[in-house]
C-alpha cells in the first residue's frame, strides 16, 4: 500500500500584504525523504514553512498533511519544528537542558500537570539520540549554539515526530561541527525514519546531504534528487538569484560569490 505523502501542497499562492511571496506551489514531500529547501534571500522558504505549520492561511490553493486537509488535521505531535533563533538563548536563561527537552511534552500533558519519570525517561532518549545526555542537568545558556541546537531538535523529538521541520539550523553552529550536525541528520533519516525538511542557504553541503532538492523564488524553480540539481547550469542559477552564483560540490572558503 503506497503511503500518503507527508505534506501535499496545492498551487499554494499567499501574500502578506500586496505583494505574492509564494506563488503557485504545488509540492509533496513523501515519506522518508530528506528535502533542501533552497533559494535567495526573501524568496518565500520560511513563509511556505508557517503555511505548513498551519501558522499561516493559504490565500489560495489547499495544503493536506498526512493525507488530511489541514482543518482537520490534529495530529501535531507528529510533526517536529526547530526554528532559526532556536539556539540563541543568553548564558543566564534559568532552564536545565532536561527542562528544555522536556517542554516538547507540553501538549501532550496539558500545563498544569506535572512531568513523570515517564516524560523525563523519554527526554532522556531524545538526549541520547542528539548525543547530548551527558548534559540533561546543564544550564542551556552554558552551551555553545551548536549544543543547544542539538537540545533543540531533541525537544522536537520528544513527541516521535514523522516530519522534522528545520529553518537553517546551521546558523550559529561552528564550521567544524557543521559536519557533525548533518551526520546527526543523517541518522535520524536513515535510521529512525524521520523525514526532513531543512531551509538553508548552506547550499554546496545540502546536496550532498539531502535526497531531494527544492529551489523556490517565490515559485518553484526546481524539484527533483539531488543529484540532478547539480546538472543546473551557472546561468540558469544565476537568473534565478539575481547574482552571481556557482555550483560546488564542496565547502569552498567565502570569496564573494555565493556557490551551489
Ligand atoms: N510578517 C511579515 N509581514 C510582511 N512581509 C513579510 C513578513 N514576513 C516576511 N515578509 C516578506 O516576505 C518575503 C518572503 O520572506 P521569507 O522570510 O519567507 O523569505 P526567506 O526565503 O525565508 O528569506 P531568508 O532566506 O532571508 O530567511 C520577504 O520579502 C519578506 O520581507
Amino acid at each position: 500500500m503506497r503511503l500518503s505523502p507527508i505534506v501535499t501542497l496545492n498551487d499554494v499562492s499567499f501574500k502578506y500584504e500586496r505583494e505574492w511571496v509564494v506563488k503557485n506551489v504545488r509540492l509533496s514531500i513523501e515519506p522518508g525523504q530528506f528535502l533542501g529547501l533552497v533559494g535567495p534571500n526573501g524568496s518565500g522558504k520560511s513563509t511556505l514553512i508557517k503555511l505548513m505549520l498551519g501558522l499561516l492561511k493559504p490565500d489560495k490553493g489547499t495544503i493536506q498533511l498526512f493525507g488530511k486537509p489541514m482543518k482537520d488535521f490534529k495530529d501535531w505531535k507528529e510533526i517536529g519544528f526547530v526554528s532559526q533563533k532556536a539556539n540563541s538563548f543568553n548564558s543566564g536563561f534559568p532552564a536545565s537542558v532536561l527542562e528544555v527537552v522536556q517542554s516538547g511534552l507540553v501538549s501532550r500533558i496539558g500545563t498544569l500537570r506535572f512531568f513523570n519519570r515517564h516524560h523525563k525517561a523519554k527526554a532522556m532518549e531524545a538526549l541520547r539520540l542528539v548525543e547530548m545526555e551527558e548534559f540533561a542537568q546543564s544550564t542551556i545558556g552554558e552551551l555553545s549554539g551548536g549544543q543547544q541546537q542539538r537540545v533543540f531538535i531533541a525537544r522536537a523529538l520528544v513527541s516521535d515526530p514523522k516530519l522534522l521541520i528545520l529553518d537553517e539550523p546551521t546558523v550559529g553552529v561552528d564550521k567544524k561541527h557543521v559536519a557533525d550536525f548533518y551526520e546527526l541528520l543523517r541518522k535520524l533519516n536513515d535510521e529512525q525514519g524521520i523525514t526532513l525538511l531543512m531551509v538553508t542557504h548552506d547550499i554546496g553541503t545540502i546536496t550532498e546531504h539531502a535526497t531531494h532538492v527544492v529551489c523556490m523564488n517565490k515559485s518553484i524553480h526546481y524539484h527533483g534528487a539531488s543529484e540532478d540539481y547539480k546538472e543546473f547550469s551557472d546561468e540558469e542559477l544565476n537568473s534565478l538569484y539575481g547574482h552571481p552564483v556557482h555550483k560546488l560540490t564542496h565547502n569552498h572558503e567565502y570569496d564573494g560569490v555565493e556557490h551551489l
